[in-house]
């Protein structure tokens, strides 16, 4: 098996007919089911707005701190916006009795200990999270409209552009796991409960990363039901090889790919069906984006992810298809506002 993720060419499914849409769904479920990622290539996004959301990214975290922190996280797990400044949220893959949805982890009250422990390695990274404007459980937090203009309009028209990419993902998962086509939609609705995260993991010592004084992102699942990403040309994200676990293998960038992977929310609806892989940030396997001159510092890199769940009313209970007599559902039904809450609660103090 090769130890690349697989790329497919995501226009056969949105410009095929009927048979082709079938095929091309099923060759999505198999890639998600062995490796639990996939790269679109000729995905509906195009490659100017990548590029735009990338430079108002850069744009935003160019910002001195102090007006960055104009738009700050609010204090706890319990809304997901702003600006989170590095070493503000640790991602961690300690787990709890229930199960959730967007990035990070769960907690009870053992784990809490845990969790502090592995504070003690924070994350390097900068994130500002963005949600539908109508969820009013998680306002916007914007930062003041005159240090970066347009920037508001921007970021929501892109959370949209990527909420109806989504959907359309979510057909052909449907079709891929033996499911009408529109039988997901029904339970996502319009993708008014998904965020966009802009992701900023500043300049550092390569030696803090090697001697594990600090990481990007240690090893995680997703809670999504999916996660869409893209990346810059630093490298650095790593998977957790489908063949020999505890090994993680390097996914290479591919310019206005969308990376998409399964969250456990989804592993959880399809009874295990699709895979939530393990993955993390670390150093660029490249020596340019990891060296300069004698100071051996990563470069900076930017990525951009999308993270795809239900409504918080929606109960996740193991799909039809997915459930016969050899294979009794593995879950109790669960709502996704139970199961993120169980998540959230981890990641932020
Ligand atoms: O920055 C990346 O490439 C990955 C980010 C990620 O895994 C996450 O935010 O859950
Ligand atoms: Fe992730």
């Amino acid at each position: 098996m090769s130890a690349q993720v697989p790329i497919i060419d995501f226009s056969r499914f949105t410009t095929g007919d009927a048979a082709a849409r079938q095929e091309v769904a099923k060759e999505i479920v198999n890639a998600f089911r062995t490796y639990g990622f996939v790269h679109f290539i000729n995905h509906p996004v195009t490659p100017s707005a990548i590029s735009l959301t990338f430079r108002q990214s850069k744009l935003f975290f160019d910002l001195p701190i102090s007006s960055k922190s104009k738009a700050p996280h609010p204090p706890g797990f319990t809304v997901h916006r702003g600006y989170s400044h590095p070493g503000l949220e640790k991602i961690s893959n300690l787990t709890a009795s229930t199960n959730g949805s967007t990035n990070g982890t769960a907690t009870n009250g053992t784990d809490k200990a845990a969790v502090e422990l592995a504070r003690q390695v924070p994350d390097i990274k900068e994130s500002y999270d963005i949600g539908s404007e109508h969820n009013t459980e998680q306002p916007n937090v914007w930062p003041p409209p005159n240090l970066i203009p347009g920037f508001r309009g921007f970021m929501t028209g892109f959370y949209w552009t990527l909420a109806e990419f989504a959907r359309e993902i979510l057909r052909a998962l449907a079709l891929g796991i033996g499911l009408d086509e529109e039988h997901l939609l029904k339970i996502y609705e319009n993708g008014e409960y998904n965020q966009l995260r802009l992701l900023h993991y500043p300049e550092v010592d390569a030696r803090i990363l090697e001697e594990g004084r600090a990481v990007r992102i240690p090893a995680h699942c997703d809670w999504s039901a999916f996660t869409m990403l893209f990346q810059d040309d630093c490298g650095g994200l790593e998977i957790e090889s489908p063949t020999t676990p505890g090994k993680f293998i390097a996914v290479e960038p591919i310019e206005h790919a969308c990376l998409v992977n399964i969250g456990d929310l989804m592993a959880r609806w399809s009874n295990d069906f699709l895979k939530s892989t393990c993955h993390r940030v670390g150093m660029p396997p490249l020596l340019q984006n990891r060296c300069a001159g004698d100071k051996r510092t990563t470069r900076s890199r930017y990525s951009i992810g999308y993270f795809v769940t239900t409504p918080p009313d929606a109960v996740i209970e193991c799909l039809p298809s997915c459930v016969d007599e050899s294979r009794p559902a593995k879950y109790a039904p669960v709502t996704q506002r139970e199961y993120n809450i169980s998540k959230a609660s981890m990641s932020y103090n």
